[in-house]
């Protein structure tokens, strides 16, 4: 069944408020709420709730209901997400998968990529991440979208597993990448795999715990950090992540379950960071969250 996108285009101060309705009116339900920007220089805002097609009629009846009284004026866009059959893709597990620009796929499968293609190879392996789950693939969507967006010099990728989100942040960018896991094997295994992708003279491989080392402090701060671990530790170490943060910097985090956004985003807004925009690919969101002093 198709998931739908219901959303108002505005400015980052209305969809901001805007959001704060959204996530008054549906609360702990599982829909998604994103705010996303569109056009920076005109100040251009989408305000989103996502949901599957049959709940469509009830949810836009809501969101009419409560704009009506702040924003009567304003439509209420529809968007179509399309199909993707998530337990035939889990199946599939050694096809290439695609996520924004890049393609990530296996040895075997160097004659699918295009000229266009940013193309990352990783074979099924000892170390997690071979692009086929949710949250790899959603983190490689974002990347793209803040490399697009915004300059980054120092990259950081917590959490490495297969290096994949590294290799990634390299291949589009010539800067410098720290790429930590607490698994030495999964170090070991990032490292092959960025050789094999001809990225590996730029990343710094290490083995941490959390943000024990002192490579964080000698490598930092970072202007764009991914963690992709789960809700728990990253909400654990969001003081942590911020203070290695420069300013103006841009943070994706993702290994959360739906239900466990809000927590994690109280956590970062906590801390100190914007919500830009949250993505979901198969029960699993990733979202990206800005530091504030960028704000207007
Ligand atoms: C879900 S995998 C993500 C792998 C890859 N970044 C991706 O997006 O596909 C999470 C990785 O984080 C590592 N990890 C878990 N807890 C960690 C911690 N506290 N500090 C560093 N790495 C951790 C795991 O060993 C695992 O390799």
């Amino acid at each position: 069944m198709s998931e739908i996108r219901l959303f108002v285009t505005t400015t980052e101060q209305h969809a901001n408020r805007i959001l704060d309705l959204m996530s008054f009116a549906f609360g702990e339900e599982d829909f998604a709420i994103a705010t996303t920007e569109v056009d920076e220089k005109n100040d251009v805002w989408q305000a989103s709730v996502y949901m599957m097609f049959d709940e469509e009629e009830e949810v836009r009846e809501r969101v009419v209901a409560l704009l009506s009284e702040e924003y009567p004026d304003l439509p209420v866009e529809r968007e179509v997400i399309p199909d993707i059959d998530w337990i035939a893709k889990s199946l599939e597990g050694l096809t290439p998968v695609r996520a924004g620009r890049f393609l990530v796929h296996g040895s075997h499968d160097r004659d699918k990529v295009q000229p266009n293609d940013v193309a990352i190879e990783i074979d099924a392996g000892q170390a997690f991440g071979t692009g086929h789950h949710g949250t790899t693939a959603g983190c490689l969507e974002v990347i793209e979208e803040v490399v697009r967006s915004r300059p980054v010099a120092n990259a950081l990728d917590l959490g490495t597993g297969s290096g994949v989100l590294a290799i990634a942040v390299r291949k589009l960018l010539p800067v410098p990448v720290l790429a930590t896991d607490i698994d030495p094997i999964a170090v070991r295994v990032a490292r092959e795999n960025a050789r094999r992708n001809g990225v590996v003279e730029g990343i710094d491989f290490r083995v941490a715990p959390g943000f024990h080392s002192t490579a964080f402090r000698q490598r930092g701060p970072f202007d764009l950090i991914i963690a992709n671990i789960l809700a728990r530790p990253l909400m654990k170490m969001a003081p942590q992540l911020v203070a290695n943060l420069a300013p103006g910097g841009s943070v994706i985090l993702s290994g959360i379950l739906a239900a466990q956004r809000w927590k994690v985003l109280a956590a970062y807004n906590g801390a100190g960071l914007a919500h830009v925009r949250t993505i979901w690919r198969n029960g699993w969101v990733t979202i990206h969250l800005r530091h504030e002093s960028h704000r207007r």
